[in-house]
């Protein structure tokens, strides 16, 4: 067997690096030799992710990107956007290849970064260089990529049910509308009132609703697979759950006679991590809960021109560290889906 990648992850004691961890202890190619955290350095991992104990035989360790650059021929990193900007440039420049699970390098305008995530790009230079991490859009360019930017989670859900109809012109690009719904772990592990048990449980709303930091990344997207302009209305909400985005995806058919089953099952044919379901289906968040799976149906009520399309993923798992697997894997020329493949749980 060739020798196993050495990954390291950054900001390894939140969501999404429980999660990195989770799917890498059984990755047969990769091996995690760092894990770091400013508040557990010193601490083994297992004491704080009992749910690690005997897969994980690590101590974190301090955010030092020389001592990361050490160990690591990857780096994933799972630190707070504003964050990954100040340490991912070290890490590049030491040779290592970098997946941010961050959006500090989605948005290759920097003016459009800068306005929507109001602070100043401490790495512009490498904005354009970052290849966008949607494996069923780029695929090639993130194979011989030094870094990946993985997309957000909200993103990553619409994004894929639009994809086949712009790239088609099977819709009117100005009047898409996505309506989302996300688990409370996609705002992370940090305190924050709104995410209390008392507050989010048996609740749901609406956010973000005059413009979410999400929606420039799902333009941004969007405007390449149309090869033109778009207009998205996107409403996020925090749902009670702990995982799972739902996106309610509308958009006008220019020919209702358009066979868009079809198109979708053509478009993704050879994407591992896409099920096109039967039309007419209702996928539910429970269905991809801990995969790597984004399930797709496609209604057309009244066989008229209005087009539903469901989207649902687990945020964690194909909204972040599922999905930056999968990066490593087309960046290491390994199979897409290696150490990916295993089925949702359910209930
Ligand atoms: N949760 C989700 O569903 C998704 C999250 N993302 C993105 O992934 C990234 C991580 O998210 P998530 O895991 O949920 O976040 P968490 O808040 O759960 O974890 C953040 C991690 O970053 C570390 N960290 C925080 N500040 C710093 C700093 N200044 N320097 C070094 N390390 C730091 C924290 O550890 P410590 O404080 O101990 O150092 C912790 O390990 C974010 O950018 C997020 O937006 C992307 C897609 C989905
Ligand atoms: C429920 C919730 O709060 N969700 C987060 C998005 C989560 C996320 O993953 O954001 P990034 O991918 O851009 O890091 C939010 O709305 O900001």
């Amino acid at each position: 067997m060739e020798t196993a990648l050495r990954v390291g992850i950054l900001g390894g004691s939140g969501y999404t690096g429980v999660e990195l961890l989770r799917i890498l202890a059984t990755h047969p190619q990769a091996e995690v030799a760092a894990v770091t955290s400013r508040k557990a350095a010193g601490q083994p991992v297992a004491d704080m992710f009992p749910s690690l104990r005997g897969w994980v035989d690590l101590d974190f360790a301090d955010p030092d990107p020389g001592y990361l650059a050490e160990q690591c021929d990857v780096v994933f990193c799972g630190v707070p956007h504003g964050v990954a900007m100040h340490q991912v440039p070290a890490l590049l420049e030491r040779g290592v290849r970098v997946v941010d699970l961050s959006a500090d390098f989605r948005i290759a305008d920097r003016t459009t970064y800068e306005r929507w995530y109001n602070e100043t790009h401490a790495a512009p230079e490498w904005l354009e260089r970052a290849v966008y991490g949607l494996p069923e859009v780029n695929a090639e360019p993130i194979r011989g990529a030094r870094l990946v930017a993985n997309p957000g989670c909200y993103p990553t859900a619409v994004q894929l049910a639009f994809l086949p109809l712009l790239e088609a012109g099977a819709v009117d690009p100005e009047g898409l509308v996505a309506d989302a719904k996300s688990g409370a772990s996609g705002a992370g592990r940090e305190a924050k009132t709104h995410l209390l048990l008392a507050e989010a449980a048996d609740s749901m709303s609406a956010y973000g609703v005059a413009g979410h930091r999400h929606l420039p990344e799902i333009e941004q997207g969007m405007t390449r697979a149309a090869a033109g302009p778009v207009e998205v209305t996107f409403v996020p909400h925090l749902a009670p759950m702990i995982r799972g985005i739902h996106a309610d995806c509308y958009s006008r058919l220019q020919d209702p006679e358009m066979d868009v089953q079809g198109l979708f099952e053509e478009r993704f044919k050879n994407s591992p991590f896409v099920d096109v379901m039967p039309s007419g289906s209702h996928p539910a968040t429970r269905t991809v809960r801990g995969s790597n799976l984004c399930r797709l149906a496609v209604h057309q009520p009244k066989g008229g021109k209005q087009l539903v399309v469901l989207s649902v993923i687990d945020n964690l798992v194909k909204g972040a560290a599922g999905q930056a697997v999968q990066n490593m894997n087309l960046m290491a020329g390994l199979p897409e889906a290696t150490g990916l493949n295993v089925p949702p749980m359910l209930p």
